[in-house]
């Protein structure tokens, strides 16, 4: 045993060269086979230079490959030819490459028989017929070209310098072949263009429900697009004999078979959007909204609930700048509704356009809250975290199945402050009242939310839309009853619908306008299309422009609708109290 050195002697003797067993063993010794050839190869390792050899010797079978390829395209009959042109191993190959050649060209790789002859294969004569037998360098016959290649025989000049195989020359007509095809259809495809930027109508005057449209799918957006075309700059490209409805009658014919849309709904859209932004609302219905998750922080942190979720193969981000606590989930390897994490009631599924009309409700430590319409109690549980679980929340759903599941949720999520009743929300105030705000996330239509439930394309018809809008109606009259103006903190309402048209929204809060002391009020929520303040000659009050449209095509979220009422007084201040069936006019303005 050495003696061990002294932490102070480290460092203090350089290393001076090979200790005593290296300077004994001497120098190695490789085989001829191994030994590097050039510098660069020093370095790599003995398996590395195999591998150098074997791409080497690949590259070179391939190079030969290839050549022998091309040979052989050329002269798939002069094997003696290339036989004395290459070495015997070369020629086996050769034979190989023959037996496995799949070119579905090969028929016309075949000399013309009257060509066979140059290669010199005197067994083939029979076939070759007598007069081919002038040799290799032979002009070629112009009479054997095809007679739409013309073209080609002004390459003969050059050929008779460099004489072509007549291989080389049939695929030279070929390729003029393939051209002019080309050209043809290309010629083609402009011709039917030209026929379709003038509109095709159907047959006959009238753009009837029996019309058929174009079959092919791209032609019917052709005519799409050729139609609003022609109805953005309408009185220079229109027909003369068309009118504007002629027009629009076909557009939404084409459009209702195009993206399988009723004729009802399809109307509504196209009343409800610029012609230029139709299109876009109708596609970003054909896909799906991201996955959005809402973070509870009555349990955990946004930051914290990502790393979790992370850890488990989730691809999560945060959702916007808009909000703290949404995620947005890109993919996952768990199934997003069954994670512990979400079992012990971290998250909430929930549309990011869900978010919104919480947030305007803004909801405060202590108060008393109602969600009148609340399973399966997404919004009730974003409620009760923003009210620390402190106050009272009462979450009421008529429907007694989804009222079970907002009682699941409540659980889940660890609200303790919260009460769950099941009650008819257009009798609501007769129940309990008193309430410092109240959200009335109404039944609706569905017709925001068409990429999650495509059924609602052909399903909804004006009766659909009037129930929905005469007990939309009556659940904001009777929120408004549940509601104390005189609330210190509150007295609020908030209305949201995943509805996008008019009679669901606008007419619904005109006629709370009209029969309750409210008046607009501005959500807060910081994006969002305006309201309607008037809409197809219907006008509404001049405060809707502090509601707040939402739209897949635009925000990429559902479709959404948020109102914000402040209650003014506790009287009943009621007009004529019942149901009215139009709203036409303002007559709330003297609340501005
Ligand atoms: C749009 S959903 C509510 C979604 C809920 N706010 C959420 O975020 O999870 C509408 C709800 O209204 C309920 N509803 C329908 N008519 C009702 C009524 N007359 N009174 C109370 N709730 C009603 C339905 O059962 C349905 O659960």
């Amino acid at each position: 045993m050495g003696r061990r050195k002294q932490s102070d002697e480290i460092g203090k003797h350089p290393v001076r060269g090979p200790g005593r067993k290296a300077k004994k063993q001497g120098e190695p010794t490789f085989s001829k086979d191994l030994l590097p050839k050039d510098n660069a190869d020093k370095k790599s390792s003995s398996r590395a230079k195999k591998r150098a050899r074997k791409r080497l010797q690949k590259e070179k079978i391939l190079e030969e490959k290839s050549q022998q390829q091309k040979e052989k395209k050329q002269k798939q009959k002069e094997k003696k030819l290339v036989e004395t042109r290459h070495s015997d191993g070369e020629s086996i190959q050769d034979e190989e490459d023959m037996n496995g050649y799949t070119d579905e060209n090969q028929q016309w790789l075949q000399p013309k028989k009257n060509l066979k002859n140059l290669f010199g294969d005197d067994d083939n004569q029979d076939e070759q017929g007598p007069n081919n037998n002038e040799g290799y360098n032979d002009e070629f016959d112009p009479e054997d070209m095809d007679d739409d290649n013309d073209s080609v025989s002004d390459d003969d000049d050059d050929d008779k310098e460099h004489p072509k195989l007549a291989i080389e020359k049939q695929s030279t007509k070929i390729r003029e072949k393939q051209r002019k095809t080309k050209e043809l259809s290309e010629q083609e495809l402009l011709t039917n263009i030209e026929q379709h930027e003038k509109v095709q109508f159907p047959s006959g005057q009238e753009v009837t429900k029996d019309s058929v449209p174009p079959a092919d799918l791209q032609l019917l957006m052709h005519r799409i697009r050729e139609v609003i075309n022609v109805l953005n700059d309408f009185s220079k490209k229109r027909e003369q004999t068309r009118t504007r409805k002629d027009y629009l009658d076909l557009l939404r014919q084409d459009l209702c078979s195009y993206y399988s849309y009723n004729d009802f709904l399809m109307s509504k859209l196209i009343e409800l959007f610029p012609l230029a932004e139709i299109i876009d609302f109708l596609e970003a219905n054909e896909v799906q909204r991201p996955v959005t998750i809402r973070t509870n922080t009555l349990k955990t942190r946004r930051r914290d609930l990502m790393q979790s979720l992370i850890n488990r193969g989730v691809n999560v981000d945060p959702l916007d700048k808009w909000t703290k606590i949404g995620l947005v989930i890109y993919s996952s390897q768990v199934p997003i509704g069954a994670t512990p994490e979400y079992l012990s009631g971290h998250y909430m599924i929930q549309g990011a356009s869900s978010f919104l009309p919480v947030m305007a409700l803004a909801p405060q430590a202590s108060e008393r809250i109602l969600d009148m319409c609340a399973a399966p109690g997404g919004k009730t549980t974003y409620i009760g975290s923003l009210m620390h679980n402190s106050g009272i929340l009462v979450a009421n759903d008529a429907n007694k199945d989804r009222a079970r599941a907002v009682i699941a949720n409540v659980h889940r999520l660890g609200l303790t402050n919260t009460i769950v009743t099941n009650l008819d929300g257009r009798h609501f105030s007769e129940h309990m009242g008193g309430f410092d705000r109240c959200l009335v996330d109404a039944p609706c239509s569905g017709t925001g939310v068409i990429s999650k439930d495509q059924a609602v394309k052909t399903s909804k018809d004006a009766k659909d839309i009037q129930r929905c809008f005469t007990s939309q109606r009556q659940l904001l009259l009777n929120a408004i009853d549940a509601v104390n103006a005189n609330s210190t903190t509150g007295g609020y309402i908030v209305y949201s619908t995943c509805s996008i048209l008019i009679e669901e929204n606008e007419a619904v809060i005109q006629y709370a306008l009209n029969n309750r002391p409210v008046k607009i009020v501005e959500t807060g929520l910081e994006f969002g299309v305006e309201g309607f303040s008037s809409f197809k000659g219907t006008k509404y009050h001049p405060l809707m422009k502090h509601c707040r449209r939402y739209y897949p095509h635009l925000h990429n979220l559902d479709g959404f609708f948020v109102a914000k009422l402040k209650k003014l007084s506790n009287k009943a201040a009621t007009k004529n109290g019942g149901i009215v069936s139009d709203v036409t006019q303002v007559e709330n303005s003297k609340l501005d």
